[in-house]
């Protein structure tokens, strides 16, 4: 491994183009780890930007099985399936009948039921999941930052940024559309094994340094990242990291984290 900290990473590629095969083998090497550690592959998926990324590379590599995979979302906009704005129905279009994953192994919302008992029957699916698990505890968990430093659909200022029971909570004033939504807590974010920022785009750049350089005294939800235990990988592309100074990792062709 090229990463001068093992298990912290900020990692920086030229371009899209460079970065995403990275996070195709980060999700392919954690799958097999957790596997061949504990028989199964638990699997966050963010919204927003990583749904195309995430669904072209991992389609560009030989096909994995997926039967040992459990897929869930560390957030979702409370939409049918079939809206645009439904993370799971771009995954839907994108990812998964490519990819052989049981039905079973996705963990969705349902959508039909109102904000706050969306919130709890998600967390209760995610529990049979996790059993006897105070917090579940994913292999990896992919996240992406808004402009805005928010991540999951944890914004800043919110008062879910201090939530430490619930593992899943509603928010129906979400400032980014849709207002409605549910979303992973911060306790559930940082008991993962492996978190994996994605972040890309110049309009990142300004909070990206903050959330990076000034760390837990930014007031920015990404910067509450920090996972108890587990690894913590920060991929960027240049435009997204224009403003930072901190020493980053500048990796050749073909590198795997
Ligand atoms: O609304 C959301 O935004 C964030 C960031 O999206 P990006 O397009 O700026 O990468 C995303 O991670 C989250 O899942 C989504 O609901």
């Amino acid at each position: 491994c090229w990463c001068s900290a093992p298990g912290l990473g900020f990692v920086v590629f030229p371009s899209s183009a460079e970065l995403g095969p990275v996070l195709a083998h980060l999700v392919i090497s954690r799958a097999e780890k957790a596997i061949a550690s504990h028989g199964r592959f638990t699997l966050g998926l963010s919204g927003g930007s990583l749904v195309s990324m995430l669904s072209k590379e991992l389609l560009a590599l030989p096909q994995p099985d997926c039967s040992k995979w459990v897929i869930g979302f560390c957030d979702e906009r409370l939409v049918s399936f079939d809206d645009p704005e439904s993370t799971f129905g771009l995954y839907k279009n994108q990812l998964f009948p490519k990819i052989n994953i049981p039905e079973s192994g996705i963990l969705t919302i349902d959508s039909s039921l109102p904000v706050a008992e969306c919130a709890e029957d998600y967390a209760c699916k995610l529990k049979q999941v996790f059993p006897g698990e105070e917090f579940p505890v994913f292999d990896l968990l992919l996240l992406g930052m808004g402009p805005d430093g928010h991540t999951c659909s944890l914004f800043p200022g919110h008062p879910l940024l201090e939530e430490t029971k619930k593992i899943v909570a509603p928010i129906s004033d979400s400032p980014k559309p849709p207002p409605q939504r549910v979303t992973m807590t911060f306790p559930v974010v940082n008991a993962a094994r492996c978190v994996a920022f994605v972040s890309t785009g110049g309009s990142k750049a300004t909070v990206l340094k903050e959330v990076l350089e000034d760390g837990k005294a930014s007031p920015y939800p990404a910067a509450r990242v920090a996972p108890t235990s587990g690894e913590l990988f920060w991929l960027i592309d240049d435009p997204a990291a224009a403003a930072l100074t901190i020493q980053v990792e500048r990796p050749g062709a073909g590198a795997k984290l």
